[in-house]
């Protein structure tokens, strides 16, 4: 067992950190005039610029080294070619496979993964302009206008993330809708409007046990049956993506209308499978294609591209430089793109749910900080938000700018005015203003001595925060493809990096057993054993005010 901490280059990662926290980015710039060509990249579809960092030269390289010595080339290699990756689940982890287009076979445990991918394309492809084209009739014989995706966290956050993000490329066929929250609230919103005969039912759910989309699903059963006044009306009205087909059979839909999804496809990187289905319906299946395409050509960067310069490697180094050796705790992701209004909370699961531990692939405790949390908000409204803490907090929060060169939006003149600001917050939040400047500002502007006295310490801005830009040439399919895969690769790198196994989920299963647990107790009314006084009470006050 070679634990990081161990490596030398981990060893030397943490003594060159102490030096650096004492260095100013924004000196760094002034040393090195080409700064900016040294620590960008031109990967197709975006501009990489991750100059406004806490590093030199001798920094990543002893991130490189350090990549090297956890044998990141060697894992990238084993993910690639489907060795079981996911050890605590004995799973590969194969969602590259989803977008390779090619027709070179595959062979994973006997079966060609190359034909199961086609196979599920020709499906999506056939229902989905089926659906669009109008040939898919509801039970009184008309088309289909609306779908309701109902699925939760990776069965919900990608394909909603992804359908926001290009809804300026839908034709309108159908109009698509998202339930994922268990509260009745968001189910009966999306429902009100909707006319039973002409809606569409997509019961997303890799295991179909998950309680809050099983609890969704049957209220839209009982919502259309009880406007159809026909059982066998749920088989033209629901169809399924799982990998559970007896419990999606059991609930009453056809087998024709089950989508497969496989173990090697972990739910948070499932939208290029028919988990996507929703992006198919509103976007048409070429754009689907597209969106493959896009994440493909990031596939050959990551798995082609030297360590020096590959962008996902690049940002997982960034991350573990920033949270693990210079100590921050969160990272802001912060899109300056409406269309990416969705993104955050999309990289908060894939992020989080992936690399949000804290032992070991040997179960030991790491002993280091893994992942910082995540966070963010589209950033004009951040910006009127929350970057006041940015700015001036203690607590030095890295942040990824996403931008485009060109706004997808046929409303003139309003893009420079929101890149100004993508370039200017970078730029404040590097340089800062120290009290002097401000001083100097004020007594510039004919204010008394008084006033700055009182005020100037309140406007300095330490700067020296690091930010990463990423800069597509414009939002499209494509292009969005390749976003959120150079971030998946990012994940699986730092999940390496840190020896965390990136594709369980065991931390959420705790709270969700107690919860059923607690829904026994509600419906029977039954006494909870053993509980502490703080839930016994909360349950009991909720037991006597609300029944
Ligand atoms: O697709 P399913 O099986 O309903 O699971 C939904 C989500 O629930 C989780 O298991 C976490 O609770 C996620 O990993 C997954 O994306």
């Amino acid at each position: 067992m070679q634990f990081r901490q161990n490596l030398k280059s981990w060893q030397e990662l943490l003594i060159h950190a102490k030096d650096m926290k004492k260095q100013n980015i924004k000196d760094l710039f002034s040393e090195n005039t080409e700064r900016f060509n040294d620590f960008s990249l031109k990967v197709p579809a975006f501009l990489f610029d991750y100059s406004k960092n806490l590093i030199t030269e001798r920094t990543m390289k002893g991130l490189f080294t350090l990549a090297r010595d956890c044998q990141l080339e060697q894992w990238r290699e084993k993910m690639f070619n489907g060795e079981r990756i996911n050890t605590t689940e004995d799973r590969s982890v194969l969602h590259v496979a989803l977008r390779d287009r090619s027709t070179k076979p595959f062979i994973l445990d006997g079966e060609n993964l190359t034909d199961k991918v086609n196979q599920a394309l020709i499906q999506i492809k056939a229902f989905t302009e089926k659906v669009r084209m109008g040939q898919w009739l509801g039970y009184s014989g008309k088309r289909i206008k609306d779908v309701v995706n109902i699925g939760v966290g990776g069965s919900n956050l990608g394909p909603q993330m992804v359908t926001e993000a290009l809804k300026q490329y839908s034709d309108n066929s159908v109009n698509v809708h998202y339930v994922s929250n268990v509260d009745g609230n968001q189910i009966a919103d999306v429902l009100r409007p909707l006319d039973p005969e002409r809606t569409l039912f997509i019961i997303s759910s890799k295991t179909f046990t998950t309680t809050e989309t099983m609890t969704n699903a049957n209220t839209a059963m009982n919502w259309l049956v009880s406007a159809a006044f026909d059982q066998t009306a749920v088989s033209k009205h629901f169809v399924a993506v799982s990998a559970n087909k007896e419990n999606a059979g059991n609930f009453g839909i056809d087998n024709e209308n089950i989508f497969d999804i496989w173990d090697w496809v972990g739910g948070r990187f499932s939208l290029w499978s028919a988990i996507g289905l929703p992006i198919a319906l509103d976007l048409g299946f070429d754009k689907f294609i597209e969106l493959l395409e896009g994440a493909h050509e990031i596939d050959l960067h990551f798995k082609n591209a030297p360590l020096e310069e590959n962008a996902p490697v690049i940002m997982a180094l960034l991350s573990l430089w920033n949270c693990t050796f210079l100590g921050s705790q969160s990272q802001a992701i912060l899109p300056y793109d409406q269309p990416l209004h969705k993104l955050t909370a999309y990289l908060q699961q894939a992020e989080m749910e992936s690399n949000g531990k804290s032992v070991n692939w040997y179960g030991e405790e790491v002993g280091y900080s893994t992942v910082p949390s995540i966070w963010g908000e589209i950033g004009i409204n951040g910006q009127h938000a929350f970057y006041q803490y940015l700015h001036q907090s203690n607590n030095v929060v890295p942040a990824d700018f996403i931008g485009s060169v060109k706004s997808i939006t046929s409303v003139q003149g309003h893009h420079d005015t929101l890149m100004a600001n993508f370039f200017a917050q970078m730029e404040a939040l590097m340089s800062g203003v120290n009290e002097q400047q401000v001083r100097e500002d004020l007594k510039a502007k004919g204010r008394t001595q008084e006033y700055i006295d009182k005020v100037a310490p309140h406007k300095v801005h330490k700067g020296n925060r690091p930010t990463n830009a990423i800069l597509l040439d414009q939002i499209s399919a494509k292009s969005l493809g390749s976003l959120i895969a150079l971030y998946e690769h990012k994940i699986f790198s730092q999940g390496i990096l840190l020896q965390i196994c990136s594709f369980d989920q065991w931390g959420v299963e705790l709270g969700k057993g107690l919860a059923i647990n607690i829904l026994d107790a509600l419906k029977t009314n039954t006494e909870l054993d053993n509980r502490d006084s703080s839930t016994t009470g909360l349950i009991n006050y909720y037991k006597c005010k609300g029944r």
